[in-house]
C-alpha cells in the first residue's frame, strides 16, 4: 500500500438487483485527501459511499482500505465514518453524550472517554455547547457534532453525504471552511458527496465527476475547472456553450459552422464560458433574447446562426435591450478543447 492508494476500489460493481448502479469502478484516493464525489442526480454517488461504509455488499469487485481487503468486512466492523445529511443525532442526549455514544458502545470509558469527547467537542468548535441539547443548536452547530461525532471514533476514511445541503446559503459557506480546517488538522481521508459544482470546487482537493455510474473525470478543482475532459464535465461546470468539433467547423443547432485556430488534432468538443464570449465585435450576430444582472457581470442568452449563445459582459457598461442585435465571437485562443464529446 502506497499512501496515494490508502483506499482502492477495484472494479468495483454495485447493483441494486438485476439494475447495475455502478459497473467495474476503479479509483484511487490518497492518504489525507479531501475529495469530492460530484455529479447529478442518480449517478452513483450514494450507492458508491454506502459501498465503501458498508451499507451495500458489492456484487464483484474489491474495496481495499490501508493494505486490507474490507470488502466483506460488516460495516461496524469497519474504520470508516459516515455523515449523513440529517444529522441523526439523538434528541434527549446533550451534545457530549451524543459524541461519547459511539465510543461507550465500543467499551471506551473513564478519562479517556472523557478526553476523547473533549477532543472531538473542541476540534468542530462546540465546547461551550456540551450540556446542550440538539435542539438548542442551529442546524450548522448539529452538522458539527454529528462530524464530532464520527471524528472521535478516528475513522481510517469520513464519509459525508451531502453534508451542507441542508444548511442555508450562509451556513453552508461557513461549515465549507469549518469541514477544510477540520480535515486539514485532523489529517482524516475525507471524501463528501456533492451535487453543487461550487461547493467541490471550494473545498476538495480532487474531485471525481460521476456520470451514470462511471468516472468522468478525475482532477484537481482548478483542472476540472479549466479543462474538462468531456461535453458533460464542462457544462456541469459552467461552460454554456459546448460545440461537438469536426476538423475545422463546429456542429451547431444550425448546420457546421467554420472556425478557425490552434485546435489539437485529438479535440473533439469546444466550449466557451459565457464570459469567454467577445461581445460587441467579431464575425458572428445574435439577437438578445434575455438578460440576466448578476451583480458585476450582466449575462445575455442570444439567438444566433450557432443556436443559442450566452455571453456575459460588465455590468458596468451599458446594458442592451431585448431585440437589440450584437456581433460576438467565439475565439478559440480562449476555448476549452474537450477529449471527449457525446454525453450530453
Ligand atoms: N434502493 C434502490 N433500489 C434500486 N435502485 C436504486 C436504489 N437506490 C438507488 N438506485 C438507483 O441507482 C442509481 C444510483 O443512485 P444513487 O442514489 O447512488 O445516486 P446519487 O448520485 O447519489 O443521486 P442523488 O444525488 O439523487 O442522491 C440510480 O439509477 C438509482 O435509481
Amino acid at each position: 500500500m502506497s499512501d496515494s492508494r490508502f483506499l482502492s476500489l477495484e472494479k468495483l460493481t454495485l447493483s441494486y438487483g438485476k439494475n447495475v448502479a455502478v459497473p467495474e469502478m476503479d479509483l484511487d484516493i490518497a492518504k489525507g485527501e479531501l475529495v469530492a464525489l460530484l455529479g447529478p442526480s442518480g449517478c452513483g454517488k450514494t450507492t458508491t459511499m454506502r459501498a465503501i461504509a458498508g451499507l451495500m455488499e458489492p456484487a464483484s469487485g474489491a474495496i481495499v482500505l490501508d493494505g486490507a481487503n474490507i470488502t466483506r468486512v460488516p460495516a461496524n466492523k469497519r474504520p470508516v465514518g459516515l455523515v449523513f445529511q440529517s444529522y441523526a443525532l439523538f434528541p434527549h442526549l446533550n451534545v457530549y453524550e451524543n459524541v461519547a455514544f459511539g465510543l461507550k458502545l465500543m467499551g471506551v470509558k473513564g478519562k479517556d472517554l472523557e478526553t476523547r469527547v473533549n477532543d472531538g467537542l473542541k476540534t468542530v468548535g462546540l465546547s461551550q455547547y456540551a450540556t446542550r441539547k440538539p435542539a438548542e443548536l442551529s442546524g450548522g452547530q448539529q452538522q458539527r457534532v454529528s462530524l464530532a461525532r464520527s471524528m472521535v471514533m478516528e475513522p481510517k476514511v469520513l464519509l459525508l453525504d451531502e453534508p451542507l445541503s441542508n444548511l442555508d446559503a450562509r451556513l453552508r459557506l461557513e461549515m465549507r471552511t469549518e469541514l477544510q480546517r477540520v480535515q486539514k488538522e485532523s489529517g482524516v481521508t475525507m471524501i463528501f458527496v456533492t451535487h453543487d459544482q461550487v461547493e467541490a470546487l471550494a473545498m476538495a482537493d480532487r474531485i471525481i465527476v460521476m456520470l451514470d455510474g462511471h468516472i468522468e473525470q478525475i482532477g484537481t478543482p482548478e483542472d476540472i475547472y479549466n479543462n474538462p475532459a468531456s461535453d458533460f464535465v464542462a457544462d456541469f461546470v459552467g461552460f454554456e456553450n459546448v460545440f461537438e468539433r469536426v476538423g475545422d467547423t463546429i456542429k451547431t443547432a444550425n448546420g457546421d459552422v467554420a472556425i478557425s485556430g490552434d485546435i489539437d488534432d485529438a479535440t473533439k468538443g469546444l466550449a466557451w464560458r459565457p464570459s469567454m464570449v467577445t461581445l460587441g465585435e467579431g464575425p458572428y450576430e445574435g439577437t438578445v433574447r434575455g438578460t440576466s444582472f448578476a451583480g458585476g457581470t450582466r449575462e445575455y442568452l442570444l439567438d444566433t446562426p450557432l443556436g443559442q449563445i450566452k455571453a456575459e459582459c460588465d455590468a458596468a457598461l451599458p446594458a442592451h435591450d431585448f431585440g437589440a442585435v450584437l456581433k460576438f465571437d467565439l475565439p478559440v485562443a480562449k476555448a476549452a478543447q474537450l477529449a471527449r464529446t457525446g454525453s450530453l
